[in-house]
């Protein structure tokens, strides 16, 4: 049987890679260095770059490339029914991103902190997470969430309508992070801590900004493993240990300010905030809660302001979208656009609008790889155990053999309309595939706060959308870098006009 090599990506991406003869795993295609494997190339662009580095090499070498660097076996994936085949084999313990966080556990050691056992792998892992996802990862208790977030949300929006009355310059950027810590900390401390109205303190905003700094720190090192060797010696891991203890104090303090403040409360429990909620289960010990929060704060904040940030930016440069948005928030929710869960079934464009941002702008793709324990054929080659295991789908959702004018924003073509017009096109409707919709990751690691993120995002747009005619500001240009996730570079200036 051919190797999926000598057929033309296209046609092994229609055909699928079941049945196909093993290749073994030097036969991988990729930019392979004597030595140095895909270094010299990966340097090339850069780590700031690297969003365009995965891109250009789905590009030359299609679903499956060998991105080994040095001794570190690794395989970029970009075919979705492969990835399910590695979720299949994870595993009890699954092995992926936390794999690579030797920075948080340095710091943990040298200033007796402990660490959060999201933060572990195996057991630890395994208690802690069922202890924590238990009032948040499903949809129920995700969206038991609803009614402080969408009432932050409201606040958002008043913050904004404030400060364009008092003609203070609004700075895109910051709105954005203001409102996604607004709704996080609404439902996780059971109240907004004012960052959008001015109401939040000093050290909170710090808290904010560190929270969301020292994720984007972490990205850095984790791509750099040479700083590994001496972290000491570079400016990210001494900025990371200052911003980690400054965090742990800050967070300790909400922590406890929270849990007394509800301490008398007897009503349902759904009208408790996360803390208190996994406090009064009682299943981890209450020495370590900050340190589970804390890791939820990293792990939350800035992950939610860059999703909502293309969101927005993509409504603020297509009007059109802009225009279908609105329409349906106000048909759908009313004046009010409170968006509550129940409505989604009714929000197809809201929906399709978030995905095709997930496709378009593609804000989080880093993050999801699997090390696995096994041997595993991926696209036709033998991947052995221990190999890092890159799920990317940038370059294939932008792909002009699966999608359509793939540079062109268009939240249409995900209507529920279009995705069964191509349901019987083996090719194009790879991109409907399951495992593409969501940047959140499968499997047992799948993001804790998947649900919570979405409602977030969906309640912060329908309001935005509501309240305000977003504009980009004439002539924006920006590039897109890696920090965590992508990000616009210079941050495009937006123009917010209350309607
Ligand atoms: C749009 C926003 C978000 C995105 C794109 C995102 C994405 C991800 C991804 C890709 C992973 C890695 C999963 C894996 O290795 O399989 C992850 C893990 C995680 N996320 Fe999120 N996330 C977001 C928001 C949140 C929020 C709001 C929270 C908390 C409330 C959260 C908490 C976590 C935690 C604790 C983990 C580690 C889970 C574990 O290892 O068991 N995330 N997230």
């Amino acid at each position: 049987m051919a190797s999926p090599l000598r057929r033309s990506s296209v046609e092994a991406l229609k055909l699928g890679f079941d049945g196909v003869k093993v290749q073994p795993f030097s036969e991988i295609p990729g930019p392979k260095f004597p030595v140095l494997g895909a270094l010299p190339t990966f340097l090339s662009y850069g780590f700031r770059k690297s969003h365009s580095f995965y891109k250009d090499l789905y590009k030359q070498y299609g679903p499956i490339v060998d991105t080994s660097i040095l001794s570190d076996p690794a395989v970029m994936v970009s075919d979705p029914r492969e990835w399910r085949k590695v979720f299949q084999r994870e595993g009890r313990y699954p092995k992926g991103i936390v794999s690579d966080l030797w920075m948080t556990e340095k710091v943990n050691k040298k200033h007796g902190f402990p660490t959060s056992s999201l933060m572990q792998e195996g057991k630890e892992w395994q208690q802690g997470r069922q202890a924590l996802q238990k009032d948040i990862f499903s949809v129920a208790s995700a969206t038991s969430y609803c009614e402080p977030v969408t009432d932050a949300a409201q606040q958002v929006m008043d913050g904004l309508n404030m400060k364009l009355a008092k003609d203070e310059g609004v700075d895109f950027d910051g709105v954005m992070v203001d409102a996604v810590a607004d709704v996080f900390t609404a439902a996780v401390l059971g109240k907004p801590l004012g960052f959008s109205t001015g109401a939040a303190t000093e050290a909170q905003r710090r808290w904010a900004r560190a929270g969301m700094r020292s994720i984007e720190l972490t990205a850095t090192m984790m791509f750099q493993p040479h700083m590994k060797i001496w972290p000491e010696a570079f400016q990210p891991y001494r900025e990371y240990e200052e911003l980690m203890g400054d965090m742990v104090r800050t967070t300790t303090q909400l922590v406890e300010e929270t849990i007394e403040s509800y301490k008398d409360f007897s009503g349902p429990e759904d009208e408790l905030p996360y803390v208190v909620r996994v406090a009064r289960r009682g299943e981890l010990p209450s020495e370590t809660l900050a340190h589970e929060v804390q890791a939820i704060v990293v792990a939350g904040l800035d992950t939610t302001y860059h999703v909502l940030l293309w969101n927005m930016l993509n409504l603020a440069q297509f009007p059109h979208a802009q225009e279908a948005l609105r329409e349906e928030v106000f048909r759908v929710l009313g004046p009010s656009a409170h968006f509550t869960r129940d409505k989604l079934s009714e929000m197809p464009y809201l929906k399709a609008l978030m995905r095709e941002t997930h496709r378009f702008s593609h804000p989080a793709s880093l993050f999801t790889y699997r090390f696995l324990d096994e041997d595993v054929a991926l696209c036709g080659y033998n991947v052995p155990a221990g190999t890092r295991i890159m799920m990317m789908s940038e370059g294939l959702q932008s792909d002009p053999a699966l999608v359509e004018d793939p540079e062109k924003f268009r939240p249409e073509r995900f209507l529920p309309e279009a995705v069964e017009a191509r349901k019987t096109d083996p090719l194009k409707s790879l991109i409907d595939h399951k495992l593409l919709g969501t940047p959140f990751s499968f499997g047992a690691r799948m993001c804790l706060g998947a649900r919570l993120a979405d409602m977030e995002i969906m309640t912060l747009l329908a309001k935005f959308t509501a309240c305000f005619d977003v504009q980009l500001a004439p002539n924006q240009t920006w590039e897109k870098v890696a920090k965590t996730m992508a990000a616009p570079e210079p941050s495009p200036k937006v123009i917010f006009r209350a309607r």
